[in-house]
């Protein structure tokens, strides 16, 4: 069985799930598309009193949904919980302000009539989700895509079922119809055969390149529209004038919260020459602190990563980095734990042959750079064929954020450490993918942005020029 739920913690197998059959799939894809149907001709404010309705039925089952994460793909509960919450700050913000978004505009023309762009439902979209944040992502797709009118198929990936199962069944219980949102154990084929299919309009994919350029590669075969999230190597750039207050206290959470596992942690440190050993100590001491143990128990502070190939992948990484002129200024030892735990590591010296200089290190390994200048800051962050976030620390907020607006990726925050909430676009450039995620854009990632021109008769005469036919006929 692909899909199983395996505690990263204790290494027990909790629960495994059958494989979805292609009937199951052609069923959900029959549902959701009548759904569609459905959904073109219901008032939006329906779906945004039950996308009301999922925000208070996900805080009814927080506790169930928190532990669910935590034993499923081992982070902190408290991180569990903060996902949980997030979730629902989500729903209510489309709730709250999508259904004004999704009016009808009016565009100010010299055509004849009035024209307006409205926004409307496509079909049937494919969702497939990563098990680093097993709510989160679902919901940064399901509210806008729910509200739109878009019913979706969800892949989760196989190691977090039992979170994907719960969070469908909560999005159920909450009162949305049934195929608005549903989970299947599918396989790739299978998600292909879904994108395939008339039925579909488009698919969304947070996860790796590799699922990225599959889906795709599927989705240009049939014409179908994509949003791709896919890795980050983000930058966490130290000028010299910046508190180093701030920058010890935000520099550990960036790379350590969820266990160094999400796309958007700071992987790459570029601090100026005149504070790096400052910072590297301070993070050294940082890291020293952290506690790994129970991700459930309150006093923890280090979780497992998600799986054993997770920890082991990265182990491999960092001894490719190792031998290849890295030096270790922290960590890279082993616990005495059963758990998939692996120490908070900093790398120095990478040179830019390193593979460790241009590979995501899904873990908590901070790579740091020591640089002589501002510009030199600059290039070492272009220097990467990622795109997605990125942090920079000024003494000045207003200088900071001319160095952000230097930096070729999709997300810079000053200052202060990155944060996701539903006001604001996520994406990235490069092969960090393409399209956004939340805000208006996110609403907007699957609609028809339908043109209607009124007009009560034609009128050749102020038609200044374009594409008609001109001539008079005998
Ligand atoms: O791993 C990527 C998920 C995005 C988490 C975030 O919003 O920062």
């Amino acid at each position: 069985m692909a899909y199983q739920t395996v505690n990263p913690y204790t290494n027990e197998v909790v629960k495994e799930y059958s494989d979805a059959t292609n009937q199951q799939l052609e069923d959900a894809l029959q549902k959701g598309h009548e759904l569609y149907q459905k959904f073109k001709v219901q008032d939006i404010k329906e779906r945004a009193e039950l996308l009301h309705q999922v925000a208070a039925k996900i805080r009814e089952r927080s506790d169930e949904l928190a532990r669910t994460a935590t034993i499923e793909m081992g982070k902190l509960l408290a991180e569990a919980e903060g996902e949980v919450e997030l979730c629902a700050i989500i729903a209510e913000w489309y709730a709250d302000n999508g259904a004004e978004m999704l009016m009808p505009e009016k565009i100010e023309t010299g055509a004849n009539g009035i024209a307006e762009v409205h926004y409307q439902s496509t079909g049937v979209i494919m969702m497939v989700e990563p098990w680093n944040f097993p709510y989160y992502q679902i919901m940064r797709v399901f509210a806008p895509n729910f509200l739109v009118g878009n019913p979706m198929i969800l892949k989760h990936a196989s190691n977090t079922p039992s979170s994907a199962q719960l969070m469908a069944d909560v999005i159920l219980e909450a009162g949305t119809p049934e195929g608005s949102l549903k989970n299947l154990f599918l396989n790739y084929d299978q998600v292909a055969d879904a994108i395939a299919d008339p039925r579909v309009q488009g698919a969304a994919l947070t996860g790796s390149e590799r699922g990225g350029k599959s889906i795709a590669t599927t989705a240009g075969e049939h014409l179908k529209q994509t949003t791709l999230e896919l890795g980050g190597m983000d930058p966490f750039i130290v000028l010299s004038d910046a508190n180093m207050d701030h920058v010890a206290d935000i520099a550990w959470r960036s790379r350590i919260y969820n266990a160094g596992q999400e796309c958007t942690s700071s992987k790459r440190f570029i601090v100026m020459e005149d504070v790096y050993d400052e910072f590297i100590q301070r993070l050294k001491d940082n890291f020293n602190k952290l506690k790994p143990g129970d991700p459930l128990d309150p006093e923890t502070t280090l979780a497992p990563m998600n799986t054993k190939e997770a920890k082991e992948e990265l182990q491999e990484q960092v001894d490719e980095a190792v031998a290849a002129g890295a030096q270790v200024a922290y960590g890279n030892e082993s616990y005495d734990l059963e758990g998939q735990f692996f120490m908070p590591t900093i790398l120095t010296d990478i040179n830019r042959d390193n593979p460790a200089h241009t590979t995501e290190l899904f873990g908590p390994v901070a790579v740091v750079y020591k640089v002589t200048s501002e510009e030199e800051a600059i290039e070492l962050a272009n220097d990467s064929p990622y795109g997605l976030g990125g942090i920079v620390f000024a003494g000045d907020a207003d200088h900071g954020a001319e160095v952000a607006a230097k930096i070729e990726t999709g997300m810079v925050f000053v200052n202060n450490i990155r944060y996701s909430l539903p006001e604001l676009p996520f994406g990235g450039v490069k092969r960090s993918g393409y399209g956004r995620e939340m805000s208006r854009t996110g609403l907007m990632a699957f609609v028809n942005e339908k043109l209607i021109i009124k007009a009560d008769e034609p009128d050749m005469e102020n038609i200044a020029g374009g594409l008609i036919a001109t001539q008079d006929l005998e």
